[in-house]
């Protein structure tokens, strides 16, 4: 899709940006105005299912669904029809994995979540092969059940003669925006973008395409494989029942890198930490692909015009989770904001740390057999200190990947910008600004995902004119300066790490 390179929106246009932003929680759709602001918004939240220990899994169905509802609902609420829509933008939970049969358009498996350690057997013997540095260096990528293409060979392994269909041609794979896709162009279109193939295991981030060897060493056929377009210019018209024709979407890119579009980090150096479910921290590095001595993932920041930029990434498995765990689990909260207030009635986690290892533990450690734990318990602990040992858990594990971050890129963090669900928790922030020895700032929307996916589409449709129109719609909500000294905060670190340890596996 070409750029409108004279195109002026008028503030009082009518047309509007739809975003999707499927989470590994809730399907979610926002509808953005010329402005960048939110006009309208509409969520459900699906099913999680827990089959085995360590085992996640999402109905792709049930993904479609309520993604389906939630668009049609957004834009009832917003007062307007289809023919408003200068485009759609898809915006999704990455990793997560789907396998269909391309005759029925039904998923051969239910979708295996991001979270689901179900594979870490097919690692561990790549491992043994000495294969890691291979994939490293070509993926940018760790081997870790985390990623795509180990889930895709579990499918083809276990699905009765999934491998023979799959080198038929019979099968398609896809991670959640492909998935999308599909549906929203009645299987016309089997795509994704450049950054969700970059978290597939599978992706040369150097030359930008499937690498036919890391394919043969996981015995993965090209023909399951989406095509890989342009993060902005995505250019797939929809073909579904209640949309009328016309409306196109015209950006994709997965959650956390549509943040860091969404967040203005738009340069090297720019860094922001998303809270939702997990907790993942993106450096923008520009045109080069850092790699990581220190336990990050180096992936594709977006595609625009076919040239990648690329991004350092920490990724935190439990972050807003285990606030989910606190309220579902213990029931020591009825709602996930009340442990702001909880864990403020005490001044400290009173010599409790919590290590919320639930499936293993991401960057940067790497450890699919860590659990977690609770230590330093006494007859004193009460639940306010255990909530404020989850909150500061959630700090210290954004802590350690923008470290690992700094030490990676020989730079340090001038300032680390914050959103997504649990980015509302001021005592969350202030903690995390203590630790981190910088000011974290948090934006006046910290919709940053869907915001970024909405400025994806609209640059390449030309409702936004460039990367500087957008840059000034950002605004700061809140600033949070760091109140400790270096050394309470490198006490707080070391006592954490000893706990860490004591979860590892
Ligand atoms: N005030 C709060 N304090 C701490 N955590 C919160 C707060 N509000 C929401 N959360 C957590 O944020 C997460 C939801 O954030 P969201 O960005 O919607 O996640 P996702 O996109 O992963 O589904 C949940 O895990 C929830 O427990
Ligand atoms: O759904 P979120 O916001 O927790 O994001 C999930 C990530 O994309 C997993 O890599």
């Amino acid at each position: 899709m070409s750029r409108a390179q004279n195109y002026q929106p008028h503030p009082s246009e009518s047309k509007v940006i739809l975003a999707l932003d499927q989470g590994t929680t809730s399907s979610r759709a926002m509808v953005f105005n010329a402005s960048g602001e939110i006009v309208a918004v509409s969520q459900e939240e699906f099913t999680q299912l827990y089959p085995q220990p360590g085992w996640v899994e999402h109905d792709p169905e049930e993904i479609w669904a309520t993604q389906n509802a939630v668009m049609g609902r957004a834009l009832l609420r917003a007062g307007l029809d289809w023919s408003k829509v200068a485009a759609i933008g898809v915006t999704n939970q990455r990793e997560t994995t789907v396998v269909w049969d391309r005759e029925t358009g039904q998923p051969i498996y239910p979708a295996i979540v991001w979270q689901d350690r179900r594979t870490a057997d097919i690692c561990q013997r790549l491992q043994d092969e000495g294969l890691e540095e291979l994939f490293r260096s070509r993926s940018g990528l760790l081997l870790d059940p985390y990623l795509s293409g180990t889930k895709i060979r579990w499918i083809l392994d276990q699905v009765t003669g999934a491998q023979q269909r799959a080198e038929a041609g019979e099968l398609a794979f896809g991670t959640i925006d492909s998935w999308l896709i599909w549906k929203l162009t009645a299987g016309r279109v089997h795509a994704t973008d450049a950054t969700n193939a970059s978290r597939t295991l599978l992706f040369d981030i150097h030359k930008g395409d499937w690498d036919d060897e890391l394919l043969g060493l996981l015995g993965i056929p090209r023909a399951v494989l989406p095509e890989v377009r342009d993060s902005s210019g995505f250019a797939a018209p929809i073909s579904c029942p209640g949309i009328p024709s016309g409306a196109v979407i015209a950006g994709v890119a997965g959650d956390q890198q549509a943040a860091l579009f969404g967040q203005i980090c738009n340069r090297p150096g720019l860094a922001k930490a998303t809270y939702g479910t997990g907790g993942f921290v993106l450096l923008n590095t520009g045109s080069t692909a850092v790699p990581s001595a220190n336990g990050l993932l180096t992936t594709i920041a977006w595609r625009r015009d076919g040239k990648d930029q690329y991004a350092l990434e920490g990724s935190v498995f439990i972050a807003g989770a285990v606030v989910q765990w606190l309220r579902d689990g213990l029931g020591i909260i009825r709602k996930s904001a009340e442990i702001e207030e909880l864990a403020s009635s005490v001044p400290d986690s009173g010599g409790v740390h919590l290590v919320p290892a639930f499936v293993g533990l991401g960057a940067p450690w790497w450890d699919a057999q860590a659990r977690g734990i609770i230590t330093g318990l006494t007859r004193g602990t009460s639940s306010a200190h255990i909530a404020r040992a989850a909150l500061e858990a959630i700090a210290l594990q954004i802590c350690d990947v923008a470290q690992a971050m700094e030490a990676d890129a020989g730079m340090q963090l001038e300032e680390l910008r914050v959103d997504g669900g649990a980015a509302a928790n001021d005592l969350l922030l202030q903690t995390q600004a203590d630790l981190l020895g910088v000011p974290v700032v948090r934006p006046q929307t910290y919709e940053t995902t869907a915001l970024g996916a909405a400025y994806l589409a609209g640059l390449a449709v030309g409702f936004w004119r460039d990367e500087e129109q957008i840059a000034a719609q950002w605004q700061m909500e809140r600033r949070f300066d760091p109140a400790i000294t270096r050394g309470q905060a490198q006490q707080r670190i070391d006592d954490w790490h000893r706990a860490v340890a004591r979860a590892r596996g």
